[in-house]
């Protein structure tokens, strides 16, 4: 079974479907990418897999359980996300802001344990950012509050992490280390991402979205095709591997001539 599936999920908006009958699964421990032009519903799909978002049809079970059938808590306690939104905590300090991911697992007015305590300072150095504990969240850059807001994810202990578009705002140095941190946690991962060579270096496998749909999925030499890259971006792509490492590249060539945008 599945850990994380979405068995034929649609979703639409004023009458226009975003979301078109879409099935992915995620095993235990593999990191699966989500790639796809902007607004082809990569976002809309995710908030559907972490319970924000009701599908008007199909279903998303976690552990063969329909995700509405649990909690918020008991969701909360096994999936973690970083999304794009970060305005709720904006008024706290780093320190603060880190101890929320630790909220799923106390019992209501309880004070943060020992542990609650010592999970989020981990957490904290995990990412690097244990020296801005007392900052407000608000004052940090935008590389400095993602860092911070995966420490918070991780503080929840959770079996699975969805990110979306978790690279945003890091610089390149950042987003290989965010990444790194993410497959080192061990955790079962959904990501959104728009960089293929960072798909290509930490995915398992990658479904390609366009338009609601899937397109293409497999691992990544199977689903980065010069082709499919060319079908959903609209650009020509040299896809080879890199000389020492042998992992893929794909470097951008040029607009495409043929396809569309
Ligand atoms: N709540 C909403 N109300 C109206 N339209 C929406 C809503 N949510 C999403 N959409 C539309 O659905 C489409 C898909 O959006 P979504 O954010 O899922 O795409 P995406 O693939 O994540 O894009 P990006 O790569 O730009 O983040 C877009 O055209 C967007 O404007």
């Amino acid at each position: 079974m599945s850990l994380l599936e979405a068995r034929n999920v649609s979703w639409s908006v004023d009458g226009q479907r975003i979301v078109d009958s879409v099935s992915l699964h995620v095993e235990r421990g593999e990191c699966v990418g989500l790639l796809g032009p902007n607004g082809c519903g990569k976002s809309s799909l995710l908030r559907m897999m972490y319970r924000h978002t009701r599908p008007d049809s199909g279903s998303v079970h976690l552990d063969g359980r329909d995700i509405w059938t649990l909690s918020p808590r008991e969701f909360a306690q096994k999936v973690a996300v970083l999304g794009q939104e970060s305005a709720h905590v904006f008024d706290y300090t780093v320190q603060e802001a880190v101890m929320m991911g630790r909220i799923p697992h106390q019992s209501p007015w309880a004070r943060n344990s020992a542990h609650d305590l010592q999970v989020v300072e981990d957490c904290l150095r995990q990412v690097g950012c244990l020296h801005l504990a007392e900052r407000d969240f608000s004052g940090l850059s935008g590389g400095e509050k993602q860092r911070v807001l995966l420490a918070r994810a991780l503080a929840q202990e959770p079996e699975v992490l969805i990110l979306d578009e978790p690279t945003n705002h890091l610089d390149i140095r950042y987003q290989l280390e965010l990444m790194h941190l993410v497959k080192q946690s061990g955790r079962t991962v959904q990501v959104a991402l728009h960089d293929l060579n960072i798909a290509a270096q930490y995915c398992d496998r990658i479904y390609v979205m366009q338009g609601g749909n899937v397109i293409t999925r497999g691992t990544p030499a199977s689903a980065l095709t010069p082709e499919n890259i060319a079908r959903v971006y609209g650009v020509d792509a040299l896809v080879d591997r890199r000389p020492g490492t042998g992992l893929l590249r794909v470097s951008i060539t040029a607009l495409s001539s043929t396809a569309a945008l």
